[in-house]
């Protein structure tokens, strides 16, 4: 029985990862792959919380609409995440795997508020919770949101789950020499301004002292690598 080296994790999964090529959508068999590496690790005892980005639904409509505000749009966004979040949410119910959707925004009808101690109720019982809505603030990114929950209910390590495996000393989905770091502290990921995730993020989980693992959602058995230990990503650290 393999034993994971995290008791409670926030995932955060990529929003754009999960549509299928340029088509801004969500596409099931992608969030079927994600069911089933979410699975495995639930299976071994790790109490799982998720954030989800809102990339493939936002950024398709951001990029027809001109002229609005930035704090509509930003609102925009974050309905996007409860989009996802509720996809992800009944899929993973129908998998099997009892999840709760918390959100920042209220809606009433049919989404639980945020409430951190209900959360951590429910990660004790062995649920998945999802938080939907970001952080609820415009000008944030669910990045940021992520790492804010994940210290709220004190979990171990963000993983970060996204389209590249992991951190580059540039972007390598823009520069294919770009090397890539197996650890890198946070004051050298925020001076060098590595665009994988937004600075508030890394400087709020600096100042919490919670690590971060950046790791590719595509690639299969990443995120259980991730769990057990193994060589896999790379591990931001104070
Ligand atoms: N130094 C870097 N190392 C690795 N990836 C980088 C770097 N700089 C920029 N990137 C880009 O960052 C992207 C991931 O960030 P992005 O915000 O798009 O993803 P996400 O948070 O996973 O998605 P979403 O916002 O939809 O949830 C990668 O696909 C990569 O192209
Ligand atoms: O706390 C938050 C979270 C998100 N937003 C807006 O939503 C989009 C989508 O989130 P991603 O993290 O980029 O996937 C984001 O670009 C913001 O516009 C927000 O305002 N506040």
């Amino acid at each position: 029985m393999i034993k994971p080296i995290y008791k409670r994790v926030l995932l955060k999964l990529s929003g754009e990862a999960l549509m299928k090529g340029n088509s801004y959508n969500i596409n099931s068999s992608v969030i079927k792959n994600m069911i089933s590496d979410i699975a495995e690790i639930v299976s071994l005892g790790v109490e799982l919380a998720i954030v989800i980005g809102g990339g493939n639904i936002f950024r398709g409509i951001s990029n027809k609409i001109q002229g609005i505000d930035r704090s509509t749009a930003d609102y925009m966004g974050m309905l996007a995440t409860i989009i996802n979040s509720l996809a992800l949410f009944d899929m993973l119910n129908k998998s099997g795997i009892i999840s709760h959707v918390m959100s920042a925004i209220s809606i009433e009808k049919f989404l639980e508020s945020y409430i951190p101690l209900n959360a951590i109720k429910y990660l004790e019982e062995g649920k998945v919770v999802i938080f939907a809505g970001g952080t609820g603030n415009p000008f944030f990114t669910t990045d940021t949101a992520a790492a804010l929950r994940g210290a709220e209910i004190k979990a171990e390590i963000i993983l970060k789950a996204t389209k590249v495996d992991g951190i580059y000393n540039t972007d390598p989905n823009k520069d294919l020499s770009a090397i890539s770091y197996k650890s890198i502290t946070f004051d050298e990921v925020i001076s060098k301004r590595l665009k994988i995730m937004d600075s508030t993020a890394f400087s709020f989980c600096r100042d919490q002292k919670l690590p971060i693992k950046v790791f590719s959602i595509i690639k299969s058995g990443a995120l259980k690598r991730v769990i057990e230990g193994k060589n896999e990503g790379t591990l931001v650290y104070v």
